[in-house]
């Protein structure tokens, strides 16, 4: 770790860990707890936070006895400095079991270190509530051992900024199980609150997004996707207000303009794609990448045309069957 950027590089962490004039503060949620809420207008993009952890824990821990995992994080706690300790035992305990154990538990994110995957807990993502429809989307940069927080959509002051702890493009039944089983409650956010008749609805979007996606994905001859295809499937991920994840969208998007050979759409989307992803892949996600490399050059990405001569519309063209 000490060969970081975030260690050997000096400045890699000036937009890391300003805490003066946040542009949120802290409020109570009935049912939820603390949260964070705007205090000003935040827009596609603009960095909400970024912080280093306060404690990160190996899972390997988990195969020493259980007194020794516990006794190693309360030493891990109890050396770090007293600052740095007040704001992890602020942290929420939802278990109420080991007060240090308890707290990893509750807040910790996964998060990898040289091909390694960790447990990290940061002090203002604990803060954030889970929303099926965030509005706000992180990332984990190893470069400078931080986590970063963006805002994925406008979002106006007294709005609380929220982001998911699941895979949250599931129908309603997967989301709410997994939150239960994984943290242990029952999610209170206007998708999973909503009127079973508009929860139904929700689920037949999330199918369609699932079978649309599918069929984009499929690259032999025998292909059905579609421009038309990929229009619905952007629609159906603004329907859902599914704006934070929609970089993969956009990548399909791209992805199907380019195949039939049409350079600006492609242009466009991949553009979009770029501006998406990294907001919640980061600065060094292949996808981000490669977007970048079809937006400055469609032609030059293994798509291009490949899907030049394929249907591109259901049914006889004059509209008439015949
Ligand atoms: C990482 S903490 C978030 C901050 C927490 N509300 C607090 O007061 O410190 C996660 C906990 O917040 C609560 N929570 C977060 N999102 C929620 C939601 N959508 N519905 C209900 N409770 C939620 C749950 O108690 C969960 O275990």
């Amino acid at each position: 770790m000490l060969k970081k950027p975030a260690f050997s590089q000096p400045g890699a962490l000036s937009r890391i860990n300003q805490h003066s004039n946040p542009p949120f503060e802290e409020q109570d949620f009935p049912g939820k707890g603390r949260g964070i809420v705007a205090n000003k207008t935040l827009h596609r993009g603009d960095q909400i936070f970024a912080s280093t952890p306060l404690v990160i824990s190996n899972p390997l821990s988990y195969n020493l006895l259980e007194s020794e995992r516990l006794r190693l994080g309360h030493r891990g706690v109890d050396t770090l400095p007293t600052d740095t300790q007040k704001l992890f035992w602020k942290l929420l305990d939802h278990f109420k079991g080991d007060p240090v154990d308890d707290r990893i538990n509750t807040n910790a994110f996964d998060i990898t270190v040289n091909k390694v995957q960790q447990y990290a807990v940061m002090p203002e993502i604990a803060m954030m509530n889970h929303d099926c429809r965030p509005n706000a989307a992180y990332f984990w940069d190893e470069d400078t051992l931080s986590h970063y927080v963006h805002a994925t959509q406008t979002i106006y002051p007294g709005e609380e900024i929220t982001i998911t702890y699941i895979n949250n493009e599931r129908k309603r039944e997967a989301r709410m199980k997994n939150l239960k089983s994984n943290w242990g409650f029952d999610c209170s956010c206007s998708s999973c609150a909503a009127h079973p008749i508009f929860a139904a609805e929700s689920d037949v979007r999330i199918q369609a997004i699932e079978d649309i996606t599918e069929a984009l994905n499929d690259w032999t001859s025998s292909s059905t996707a579609t421009p038309e295809m990929v229009e619905t499937l952007l629609s159906l991920y603004k329907q859902e207000r599914l704006e934070a994840s929609m970089g993969v969208a956009y990548k399909h998007a791209a992805e199907v303009y380019s195949s039939f050979g049409d350079r600006y759409t492609a242009i466009k989307y991949a553009q979009l794609a770029v501006e998406l992803l990294h907001l919640d892949r980061g600065f060094n996600d292949n996808d981000v990448k490669f977007m970048l490399a079809m937006a400055k050059d469609p032609e030059q990405s293994w798509s291009w045309k490949k899907r030049v001569g394929h249907k591109r519309f259901e049914g006889s063209s004059c509209g008439h069957a015949h």
